[in-house]
């Protein structure tokens, strides 16, 4: 039986940090991380550098609804692969939903589905809570609270920018062991230990928030660093707390041969991580945008516009 744990948490709550580090300990390195993403381009799959054992493989679409039977599918696939030898030998499988899934489906999928009963055992729910937007995710997405709900074990994360939300969580989850860490340093045994789990999970329907949508942005030229920051300036400006999370791999005008990784939770600008090289021979930016009610073509027009004054200026200069 190989053990599966769903690791969940709203958008920008910490996952793949977690996952990242989970990865770099030799005593998990050999996982199988299955990545959802609600973008409609993969972006975590190339921000999880999995280490020559593990194995990542990545989705996109919203995994509790479209693409639910999908992962029943790659699962038991993965396992076939497993067998022949096509992929390294993993000993536990660790899913990463989208900020957006609600685990219910989820979980019921997995328990239902009689192959998949009889190769792999559930072992339980991790969810993340963001200890500066957790609490707001919480009073305003029916996808966070499920996700509070049905977890086993609770992880606050980003202790160091806020007091974790205590009594939030406790309202939709009093009993399920809790504890914080900081940039995903938890301890992976406490987290994916088997948890008790009743047998008859309700097939509830997803529960989602109304309106929101995912903007992606691919950029051939490298982007100037003034023209990013101006350009996300003025998005937070326009779409306030309606950009729920902005996340993008970005080649930068200053040192286009390393991807910047940039990362937005609502107002929450982070800073800048670089990769060591790109990912694979497609060089191109890639920003994935979700908000509520935001133009879709907006965000494009507006860096386009931030881009040509930047290089206006820069002109003028010269
Ligand atoms: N200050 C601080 N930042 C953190 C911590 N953990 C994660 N972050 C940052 O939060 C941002 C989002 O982290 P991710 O790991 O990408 O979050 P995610 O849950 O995978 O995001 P989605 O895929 O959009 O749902 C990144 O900039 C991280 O560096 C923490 O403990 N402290």
């Amino acid at each position: 039986m190989i053990p599966v744990s769903v690791v969940t948490g709203f958008l920008g709550a910490g996952k793949s940090t977690l996952l990242r580090r989970v990865l770099r300990d030799p005593a998990w390195a050999d996982s199988a991380v299955i990545v959802n993403e609600f973008g409609e381009i993969p972006l975590d799959h190339d921000l999880i550098a999995a280490s020559e054992e593990s194995f990542v493989s990545a989705s996109t679409g919203c995994l509790c609804c479209v693409v639910r039977d999908d992962l029943t599918r790659t699962l038991l696939d993965l396992l076939r692969r497993r067998e022949a030898g096509e992929v390294p030998r993993y000993e536990r499988v660790l899913i990463e939903t989208s900020g957006l899934a609600d685990p219910a489906p989820i979980l019921h999928a997995l328990m239902t589905d009689e192959a998949l009963a009889a190769t792999h055992a559930l072992q339980g729910v991790a969810t993340l809570v963001d200890a500066l937007h957790g609490e707001a995710a919480l009073a305003r997405h029916p996808e966070a609270q499920r996700q509070v709900m049905l977890a086993d074990r609770i992880l606050v994360t980003k202790p160091d920018l806020a007091p974790a939300p205590e009594a939030a969580i406790r309202a939709l989850n009093p009993a399920a062991p809790l504890r914080a860490a900081e940039q995903g340093a938890a301890e992976p045994a406490w987290l994916f230990a088997p948890a008790p789990r009743p047998a008859d999970l309700p097939d509830w329907a997803a529960r989602h928030t109304a309106g929101l949508t995912s903007i992606v942005i691919e950029r051939e030229a490298p982007i100037p660093a003034l023209a990013l920051t101006l350009w996300m300036q003025g998005l937070a400006e326009h779409a306030g707390p309606r950009l729920l999370r902005l996340k993008g791999l970005v080649a930068l005008a200053e040192d286009p041969a390393r991807p910047a990784v940039l990362h937005a939770i609502q107002h929450m600008v982070h800073p800048l991580e670089w990769l060591d090289r790109w990912p694979g021979a497609d060089r191109r930016s890639r920003i994935v945008l979700i908000g509520e009610r935001i133009p879709r073509h907006f965000p494009a027009r507006l860096l386009a516009a931030v881009e040509a004054e930047v290089a206006e200026a820069s002109a003028g200069r010269r």
